[in-house]
Parts: structure tokens; C-alpha cells; sequence
């Protein structure tokens, strides 16, 4: 297992990646829950009167949100209710000279990690750990500290190198990410467990079953990923009408492996019984799927008796994991579903985790209350990851130490 902060010696240069990567609108970063949750490590760390050395990423190069990080310093900073400072510079002496004039207590954000062309080409933590990068910066600070969990699945250098240069740490956010999303696959429950799976991706939903299947009593599914497989059971949905492309393609690379999912695993897989359209006054219609005859509309969102079905199934169970939405819930007329379920789970006392960056986001848009779940995932790849079972770079080589 890693070592986490409680076993970090005192009065530390400590360097610390997190994932602050955002939505930018406009050229204006947005505020989200991954600084809320950072804030817990960095102010933990800068009350024990550690100097606080951030680094983190924004975007990819070439992307529109590929940016500066000064403006996630400011919002950070408002987290925290302490100084955040910034230097337009990864490694360089500009980022060096900053480092050493750091007192106890201080915060300083290094600029974009990407913007560094050693941080980006996926290698061995041997090969990231021998980089210009990481060698510069360690020299300059006693210890590393990895909280970006929803970054780990990537080889960076930031990420892997300098766990193998200098003693290493997990976050309190890597921490807790960890354990929560590992839990399916470490944890053995008394109760039934439960898996809802929707979101737009079918081979997320495949991996899940396919590695999960003997975890999980019963799959309840929604979404795009749903319909394909409504589809796969002889039902007339899941096509793409004029201007979508959720199926087709989806539907070409992974019919056979839904068809036999449906043959091997039936028993554990609900599927909805009614969808949601809009209708011709823009409201919300629902049909059955037994009545559904002709491929003439989109669905949006599963039907009010699929909710009604899936409801008691997660009131009994013991554990529930979420991964995907079961409809578009950024229209509210079709959140009926994803909002559905997750009420479901928070008025019961059952072992949760909600994960995948959009699908968690409707937790907070439609007033629920995150205390209510056992634990809301701010990953999106490395959740979906940990569900399955794969390792990720990031937590490996922490581990190493
Ligand atoms: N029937 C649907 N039609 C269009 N979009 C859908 C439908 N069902 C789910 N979605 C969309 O799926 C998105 C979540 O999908 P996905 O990216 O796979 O999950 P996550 O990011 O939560 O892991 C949501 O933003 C939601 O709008
Ligand atoms: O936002 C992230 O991942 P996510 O979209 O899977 O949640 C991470 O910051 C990783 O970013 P990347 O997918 O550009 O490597």
C-alpha cells in the first residue's frame, strides 16, 4: 500500500500533483468540485506548515482549453482562503527562484505540466523519473505528494516519474478516490450488489460486465448504452436519425459482444421497460418499449415504470455503483431517470459510489446532497478503470516506495 500524509515528516518542500483540469468557457476556467476536493490535501498541508509546491494540467496541447494556469490559482486560492501563488514557468529558473523563496505555510502553482514537453508522451516511470523535469524539480523539494487519482491512468512524468526520486505520498483525495473506487473489486459485501450503468460509451458498460459480472448481482441500464443493448433484444431503438452519431458505429464495433452479454449474463441485466421522447408540443412523452414499432424518434432518457423498476432494486441492496447517466439530464425534462435512481440511493443507507465526471455532476445540478452517498468519484477514465479492475500508473507507482 502507499503512504499517505500522515506519515510525512515535518517541515517539508513538498511537491503535490493535482488534477485541476476543468471545463474553460470562453478562455474562463470553471469553478468545479475538483478544487473543492483538492483544497482538503492543500490546506492540510499548508496549515502543518509545509512550503505547498503545486503542479497540475489544463487541457491538451492544441485544444482550445489548453491554458495558462493562473486564473486556477485565483480559484483555488478561494478555496483554501489563503494565497495561491503563480509562476508562468514548469521547471525553469523562474519556477526554481519561486520554489526556494517559499516560506512555511506558502502555496505556490507551478504553470501547465503539459507545457512541458517532457510530461506528455506516455513512458516508463524509469524513463519519466531520468527527465530533465522531474530531476530539476526534485532537487529543489524533500518530498512528492500524488493527489490527482483522476489523472493516474496516464504515464506522465508528473505523475509516475517522481515517486522512483524522492519519497513519495498519496493525497487525501488520492486516498479516499482510491478506496472508494476500488471497494467493488477489494470489498466483500453481505447484501445484494447493484451496478447502474448508462452514458453514452457501450464499451465502458461492456468492460464493466464483462469484468464484474460475478460481483454484481444485477446490472440496471439506461442511457445510450442501454438502448444498444434494447436493440440487441430484438427492440426497434438505438438507431442514429438525421444529425446523431451515438450508434451506428457503436452498434457495428459491438453487436456480437452485447448479444452474447444478453445470452451469458440475462438474468443480471434489467433493462428498461419504457423510454422518454420529446414530443411534438417539446414536452416530455413516454412510450413502451413493447409498443415501440418504427424507428422514428430519438429517446432521451428512460421511462417513469423503468424508475419505478429499478428503484426497489437498489432500495434492497446493499451496494450500489454508478457509472454513466441513464438519460440527458442536462435537460431537466429527461433527468427523470438519473435523478430517479440517485434519490433512490441517497434516501438508502446502502454502500454507494457515483462516478464518471458528468454523470456525478447531476448530484449537485438537481439538489441532492453529496453527504448522502458513500462516495461521489471526481474521476472519469480512472473510474471507470478502478471499477474494472485495471491498474493504474499513477497508484503503481506510489506504490513502489
Ligand atoms: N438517451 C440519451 N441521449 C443523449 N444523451 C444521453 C442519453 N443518455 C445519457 N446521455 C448523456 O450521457 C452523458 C454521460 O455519459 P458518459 O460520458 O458516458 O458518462 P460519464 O461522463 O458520467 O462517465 C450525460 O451527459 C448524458 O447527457
Ligand atoms: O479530466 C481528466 O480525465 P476525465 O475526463 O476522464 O475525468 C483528467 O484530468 C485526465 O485528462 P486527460 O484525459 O486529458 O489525460
Amino acid at each position: 500500500m502507499f503512504k499517505t500524509l500522515d506519515d510525512l515528516d515535518p517541515e517539508q518542500r513538498v511537491l503535490v500533483r493535482l488534477d485541476l483540469n476543468s471545463p474553460v468557457e470562453d478562455g474562463e476556467v470553471q469553478d468545479n468540485r475538483r478544487f473543492d476536493r483538492h483544497a482538503e490535501t492543500v490546506r492540510e498541508l499548508a496549515e502543518a506548515g509545509h512550503r505547498v509546491v503545486l503542479m497540475a494540467h489544463q487541457g491538451r496541447p492544441g485544444g482550445d482549453d489548453f491554458v495558462s494556469l493562473e486564473q486556477h490559482a485565483d480559484i483555488l486560492a478561494s478555496h483554501i482562503d489563503r494565497e495561491v501563488g503563480f509562476v508562468a514557468d514548469t521547471y525553469g529558473d523562474d519556477a526554481i527562484a519561486a520554489i526556494d523563496a517559499l516560506e512555511a505555510g506558502d502555496v505556490l502553482l507551478l504553470e501547465n505540466t503539459r507545457m512541458c514537453d517532457e510530461e506528455l508522451p506516455e513512458e516508463d516511470p524509469e524513463v519519466k523519473a531520468d527527465t530533465e523535469f522531474v530531476r530539476t524539480l526534485a532537487e529543489h523539494v524533500d518530498a512528492y505528494v500524488n493527489d490527482a487519482y483522476s489523472a493516474a491512468h496516464r504515464s506522465h512524468a508528473s505523475l509516475v516519474g517522481f515517486p522512483l526520486v524522492l519519497p513519495a505520498y498519496a493525497g487525501r483525495v488520492m486516498q479516499t478516490e482510491y478506496e472508494a473506487n476500488s471497494s467493488i473489486a477489494t470489498r466483500e459485501f453481505d447484501g445484494q450488489v447493484t451496478m447502474v450503468v448508462g452514458g453514452t460509451k457501450a464499451t465502458d458498460v461492456i468492460d464493466v460486465m464483462n469484468n464484474l459480472g460475478d460481483k454484481v448481482d444485477q446490472f440496471l441500464l439506461g442511457g445510450i448504452a442501454g438502448e444498444l443493448f434494447l436493440r440487441a433484444a430484438g427492440n426497434d431503438v438505438g438507431f442514429d436519425l438525421e444529425g446523431m452519431d451515438f450508434f451506428d458505429d457503436q452498434w457495428e464495433a459491438n453487436r456480437e459482444t452485447i448479444e452474447s452479454l444478453l445470452d451469458e449474463r440475462g438474468d443480471q441485466i434489467k433493462l428498461a421497460v419504457d423510454l422518454a421522447y420529446e414530443d411534438e408540443t417539446d414536452d416530455r412523452g413516454e412510450i413502451a418499449v413493447a409498443n415501440i414499432t418504427e424507428k422514428d424518434r430519438a429517446y432521451l432518457d428512460v421511462g417513469s415504470m423503468t424508475v419505478d423498476e429499478y428503484d426497489p432494486i437498489i432500495r434492497d441492496s446493499e451496494a450500489v455503483f454508478v457509472k454513466g447517466a441513464l438519460g440527458l439530464f442536462e435537460d431537466e425534462r429527461f433527468a427523470v431517470g438519473t435523478t430517479g435512481v440517485l434519490r433512490a440511493i441517497a434516501e438508502t443507507d446502502c454502500f454507494s459510489v457515483v462516478g464518471g465526471g458528468d454523470t456525478s455532476r447531476a448530484i449537485g445540478m438537481y439538489g441532492m446532497d453529496e453527504a448522502d452517498f458513500g462516495h461521489v468519484s471526481i474521476a472519469g477514465g480512472a473510474y471507470i478503470r478502478a471499477l474494472t479492475g485495471a491498474p493504474l500508473a499513477g497508484v503503481e507507482a506510489l506504490k513502489q516506495d
